[in-house]
């Protein structure tokens, strides 16, 4: 095995480890430390399960252990698919001490750990992050949620996971273009608040995207301890972390107006935060040539920096409405003062947002 990164959520008695490392899940000691009591569930995806469901269940199989697997995509990150988690734990008579498994990327992570937020009230739950997007983002911080056909993640919890382990030899699997979308998410790190890694990104975008394995792993360790340091200051998105949402109130209309089939979640989020780095500059809070860099690294990394077309502005704006940041209705969004320096900004006159949205 190479070199094996570990970090920590610090959240006192709920805080949690974070490997990061090639060959992890073939660990199969470690991975049963992670499961203290009888009852395990892994929850993953038919694209994930035939490459690594058997290693983890090889690694389990002295507990009564059971897996769920679920048809992938973000179409299904819904309310019945949850009801499926949780009838499996009923089916399996899963008790207090069950653990659920996330095996996969961040619509199995999001749905496997609001199922294990729920169960019997709350259960241990564990993160096998297998995507780009998953290891830097989605398996750390405890946001867990299903989308309704109105809006991204509106029914969730928070729910801590109790470790998060990241094989990045699950990588070899990903296709580019999920490989592309995590780097959106990476990417989202620099712009709001870590000028310096922005820079190293734009060094290191041909490697990236080649896949070189030390510049992946740098990437997704950085990108976790920056994630890590917010979680830990801001669990429950009170303030700063509000700023790890740059780029999603756009995101997240688009991929709702498209039902979940359009645009995926990292590129969505890149268009996002290439609208409100424009919006930034528009209202004069920030530079244009910031906003220009940023699309330039999107577009090198192979991500879209502009709206899919047919999409109605005044649709899109009613849908940022409906994001969990507005209160009283009032829209609340992250924008920037120019590279690494994401804001959190009220009372925005919607015309603005409509300007950019029609640009
Ligand atoms: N909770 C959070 O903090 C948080 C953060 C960011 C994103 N998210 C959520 O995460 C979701 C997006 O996650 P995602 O980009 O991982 O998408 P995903 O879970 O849909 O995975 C992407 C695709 O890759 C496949 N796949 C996964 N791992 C693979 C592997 N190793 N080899 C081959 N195929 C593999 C999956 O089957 C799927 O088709 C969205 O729902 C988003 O809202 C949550
Ligand atoms: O962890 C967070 O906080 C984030 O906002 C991370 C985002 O990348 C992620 O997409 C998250 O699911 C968005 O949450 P939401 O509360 O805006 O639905
Ligand atoms: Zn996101």
């Amino acid at each position: 095995m190479s070199a094996v990164h570990e970090l920590r959520v610090e959240l006192g008695a709920r805080g949690y480890p974070i490997r990061i490392g090639r060959g992890l899940l073939g660990d199969a000691a470690a991975l049963r430390a992670l499961v203290p009591g009888q009852h395990a569930l892994v929850v993953t995806d038919a694209h994930v399960a035939p490459h690594y469901l058997a290693t983890v269940q090889a690694a389990l199989s002295e507990k009564n252990v059971k897996a769920l697997v679920l048809p992938p995509g973000e179409q299904e990150k819904t309310l019945a698919r949850f009801g499926e988690v949780m009838a499996a734990l009923a089916a399996m008579g899963a008790s207090r001490d069950a653990t659920v498994l996330a095996l996969g990327g961040g619509v199995v992570g999001d749905l496997a750990g609001f199922a294990a937020a729920c169960w019997m009230r709350g259960v241990r739950f564990v993160q096998l992050p297998t995507t780009l997007l998953a290891m830097v983002d989605s398996s750390v911080g405890g946001k867990t949620a299903v989308d309704l056909p109105q809006g991204k993640n509106l029914v969730g919890a928070f729910h801590q996971p109790a470790a998060v382990l990241a094989d990045t030899a699950t990588l070899d699997t990903l296709p580019e273009r999920e490989l592309r979308a995590g780097l959106a998410e990476v990417v989202k790190y620099g712009a709001l608040g870590d000028a310096d890694f922005f820079a190293w990104l734009e060094a290191h975008a041909d490697a990236l995207v080649a896949r070189d394995a030390g510049a992946l792993a740098e990437a997704i360790a950085t990108s976790c301890a920056r994630k890590a340091g917010i979680v830990a200051r801001d669990e429950t998105e009170q303030g700063e972390r509000m700023l790890l949402n740059l780029g999603h109130t756009f995101g997240h209309a688009i991929e709702t107006e498209q039902g979940y089939g359009g645009l995926l979640h990292g590129e969505a989020v890149a268009v996002g935060m290439v609208l409100a780095a424009r919006l930034s500059a528009d209202l004069g809070r920030a530079p244009w040539v910031d906003a220009a860099r940023l699309a330039a690294l999107l577009e090198r990394l192979g991500l879209p920096t502009a709206l899919p077309p047919g999409l109605s502005p005044e649709a899109l704006l009613a849908r940022m409405r409906l994001d969990k940041k507005a209160l009283s209705g009032e829209l609340r969004l992250v924008l920037w003062r120019g590279l690494g320096q994401a804001e959190v900004v009220d009372g925005i006159d919607p015309a603005a947002i409509l300007a950019v949205l029609a640009d």
